[in-house]
């Protein structure tokens, strides 16, 4: 396994994704589906031939397939991507099944075997599920085996889905430690506007936030898609701010992505590995509440990464017990998750006491941070959807 500590320096360009010991190519639901809505199996094919090249190339690929629901949609006879939670897992399981039977052929053909597998948000917050996870595919990579992964659409629940698999895609290319994570899609790569519109122009190579500067994304896709441009944008962000540059182009660029040639947009890694633990509560966790912070304390866990103490906390919501991820909220918005030490009963007895008024007023002799520097995740500001 991969272990945490020192690891291979991100890579540096394109041409670095052909030599590349292990990616994740994530595709989309919208590449996937023929105009007819059914699976669009001349894409399966041609993405299939490409990544088993990869494979017997010596290169280890994990494919984040979307598309479960797309491919149980014509078989089920219904009209179109259904609407409602419930219409959409039984969707998904019909179309899972189908979907990964296609897979398996197709990798088949080419001598090659693929294993599925789903995760939910769950399997990415809970450190045993992670680790669990992590185990599997580990095993599967060494075994030579192409894992299939999806969301487990059929048991995730609203409150808390990936719903798109972009974010889930890059999630999963920290948890196997991913070199590079490639995004397949239906345009060629970002656009300064509207792909649609005239004039707008594609942007080659993202080095920092701020030449995101100006561009215009939606978060509507096509019919089939979900997110659009901006969840996208989202697993870009997680992917080079934890050390994993990420190329983002259409399906149809697959070979020559792979091969490092300069196409779509190339998203530089721009931050260092983080613990799987902050990355969870950063992008994954499961929110149980919020904590209202003033100014001071909201610039001390942002500005100087320090502990939140019940002195800066001045109010909060939510029903949540200690070891829960709660949102730290300043006066412009939320700054960071953090789990939290103490629950909601006993927090509001807290609020605004010092630590010296808290061990005078005897409910702990030492009284502890409410969220300790070493559980908090800054969150950078969110683009709307
Ligand atoms: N600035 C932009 N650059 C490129 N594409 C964009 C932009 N803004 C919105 N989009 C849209 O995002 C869509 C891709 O998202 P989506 O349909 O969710 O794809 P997928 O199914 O591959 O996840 C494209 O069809 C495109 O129209
Ligand atoms: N898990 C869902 C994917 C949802 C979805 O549409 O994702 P995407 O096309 O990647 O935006 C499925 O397989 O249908």
């Amino acid at each position: 396994m991969r272990e945490d500590g020192p690891v291979n320096l991100p890579l540096a360009n394109r041409a670095g994704v052909a030599q590349a010991p292990r990616i994740v190519v994530k595709i989309g639901s919208s590449s996937l589906t023929a105009p007819d809505g059914r699976l669009d199996l001349t894409v399966v094919h041609h993405l299939v031939a490409v990544l088993a090249a990869r494979r017997a190339a010596g290169q280890q690929v994990v494919l984040v397939s979307s598309g479960a629901i797309a491919a149980g949609i014509a078989p089920l006879g219904l009209p179109g991507k259904p609407k409602d939670l419930a219409t959409a897992q039984a969707t998904a399981s019909v179309g899972q099944g189908i979907l990964v039977a296609r897979y398996t052929e197709a990798f088949g053909y080419h001598g090659q075997r693929v294993g599925q597998v789903l995760l939910t948000a769950e399997d990415l917050i809970r450190r045993q599920n992670y680790a669990n996870a992590q185990r599997a595919l580990e095993r599967l990579l060494a075994l030579g085996v192409v894992p299939i992964v999806n969301e487990n659409d059929t048991v995730a629940t609203d409150e808390i889905r990936f719903g798109d698999n972009d974010r889930l895609a890059a999630l999963v290319s920290h948890l196997v430690r991913a070199d590079a994570l490639v995004l397949l899609t239906d345009v060629d790569g970002l656009y300064d506007g509207p792909p649609s519109r005239p004039g707008s122009r594609l942007v080659p190579t993202v080095s920092a936030t701020s030449d995101l500067a100006g561009v215009e994304v939606t978060g509507r896709g096509t019919a089939i898609g979900t997110g659009g441009m901006v969840t996208k944008l989202d697993a870009a962000s997680i992917a080079t701010g934890s050390g994993i540059p990420v190329v983002l182009t259409s399906a149809a660029n697959v070979k020559p992505a792979l091969a490092g040639v300069e196409v779509g947009t190339w998203f530089a890694a721009t931050g260092h590995r983080k613990s799987a633990r902050r990355l969870w509560l950063a992008h994954a966790a499961q929110v149980r509440g919020r904590l209202h912070l003033d100014a001071g304390a909201a610039r001390a866990v942002t500005d100087g990464k320090r502990s939140l103490l019940a002195a800066g906390i001045v109010g909060l919501d939510g029903d949540f017990e200690p070891g829960d991820a709660v949102e730290l909220v300043g006066p412009d918005g939320v700054v960071a998750r953090g789990l939290t030490a103490y629950g909601s009963g006993e927090l509001p007895a807290m609020l605004g006491k010092s630590s010296v008024q808290l061990r005078g007023s005897g409910s702990d002799a030492m009284p502890r941070a409410v969220v300790h520097r070493d559980d908090l995740a800054q969150v950078r500001p969110r683009r709307r959807h």
